[in-house]
């Protein structure tokens, strides 16, 4: 008990934490010192951010992928998941409607599509137009989730106007990785997020929980994402999928994601930490805010064809993944939408001297 208060005084003096002092905040199970954590987690919140939350819309409009991620509703070998493409047109009128919902970023995320990126140049091309014309009728910052793409592809996606760039590692035990992410390389995941950096893009960096690593292998990804220099940081708990090999991998117990998040407000307390709407649903997200997260993900506007990830239809044609459906949890926790303004002056913020004078959203 002692020690746990000793930690946490240190990391709100901003005092850094050393790995074993790390390891024992990530390990805790007792409820009383868990609530400390996370107490600690909101004061650090409150600081840097004050009541104010950020609220992405997700649009999943490719479920077509050519990788075979062992843990991946979406592998290429399953049979399970209905798969779509949806339209540009589809695309940019869905994204308007999140707008006009009130969302502060619009991410477009795909699976590895070849048809997108073939380097035929056609496909290409669409996945450029698509970002372009979001970023244009939206009038919001746009992050891309494709997946690794080339470096020029890169350069292409953030003339258009991406702002963002997500690919998530995982895990930075090399190791884990491999038999994660099948055929796939560990460098080139990693070194596609560090030049999207050098290019003046944000980059969010996550960790998968429950698929075979222990608390040291966080310890160790929450040096790399330091490292790495992300300006968001998440961490999302396994979801089994029917049709895939861990399937029958038990369910984590949603403790250690908690806790993962409240430690990575402790240790960057300005960066954006995601609370998932694609792991619980709504049903987890206050659990997740009160442990210091400030941004909700997967939003999903009903009706509209799109699955979520992990969690492919849980609240979403019941519409409770929606800006309408999720301000009353953060009301529940003393939170409320920030406006865009607010939003876009911390990512100028973040971006800081090196694209200084570049607007973000116009
Ligand atoms: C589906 S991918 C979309 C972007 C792109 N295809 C890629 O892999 O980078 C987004 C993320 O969802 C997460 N994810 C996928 N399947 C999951 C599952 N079953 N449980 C929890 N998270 C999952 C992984 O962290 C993955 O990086
Ligand atoms: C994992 C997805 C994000 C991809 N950039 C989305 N389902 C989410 O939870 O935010
Ligand atoms: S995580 Fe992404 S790359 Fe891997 S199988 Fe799923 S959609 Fe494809």
């Amino acid at each position: 008990m002692k020690e746990t208060s000793a930690i946490l005084d240190k990391a709100l003096q901003d005092m850094p934490l050393k790995q074993q002092e790390i390891l024992h905040l990530l390990q805790l199970t007792d409820s009383e010192q868990r609530e400390r954590l996370f107490a600690a987690a909101r004061i650090q919140r409150q600081r840097q951010f004050a009541n104010k939350v950020f609220l992405y819309g997700f649009v999943y409009f490719s479920t077509y992928c050519r990788n075979e991620c062992t843990f991946c509703f979406y592998r290429k070998s399953n049979g399970e998941p209905v798969r779509y493409r949806k339209s540009t047109q589809e695309i940019v009128k869905i994204a308007c409607a999140l707008a006009e919902a009130g969302v502060h970023l619009i991410d477009l995320t795909m699976g590895e599509d070849p048809q997108f990126l073939a380097n035929n140049g056609l496909g290409n091309e669409q996945l450029i137009e698509i970002v372009r014309l979001v970023k244009q009728q939206t009038g919001l910052p746009v992050m891309i989730s494709p997946g690794v793409v080339s470096n020029d592809m890169l350069v292409k996606l953030k003339q258009a106007g991406a702002n963002w760039y997500a690919c998530y590692q995982e895990t930075h035990n090399r190791q884990l990785f491999n038999s994660l992410r099948l055929n796939q390389c560990y460098d080139k995941r990693w070194n596609s997020k560090a030049f999207a950096k050098t290019i003046g893009m944000l980059v969010e960096e996550g960790l998968l929980v429950g698929v075979g690593d222990c608390a040291q292998d966080t310890a160790h990804s929450l040096v790399k994402m330091r490292e790495l220099g992300a300006a968001q940081i998440r961490t999302m708990s396994f979801v089994p999928q029917r049709g895939t090999p861990l399937y029958n991998t038990a369910i984590p117990d949603n403790c250690r994601e908690i806790n993962i998040i409240a430690v990575m407000r402790l240790l960057f307390p300005n960066k954006l930490i995601p609370a998932s709407l694609d792991v619980e649903g709504v049903g987890g997200l206050k659990e997740r805010l009160d442990a210091g997260a400030n941004v909700v993900t997967s939003i999903i506007p009903p009706q509209s064809g799109l699955m979520g990830v992990s969690q492919s239809t849980l609240d979403i044609s019941e519409g409770y993944r929606t800006v309408a459906g999720v301000t009353p949890i953060l009301a529940e926790s003393g939170l409320v939408a920030a406006t865009l303004a607010e939003y876009v002056d911390w990512m100028e913020n973040q971006l800081g001297g090196h694209v200084k004078g570049e607007a973000v959203c116009r």
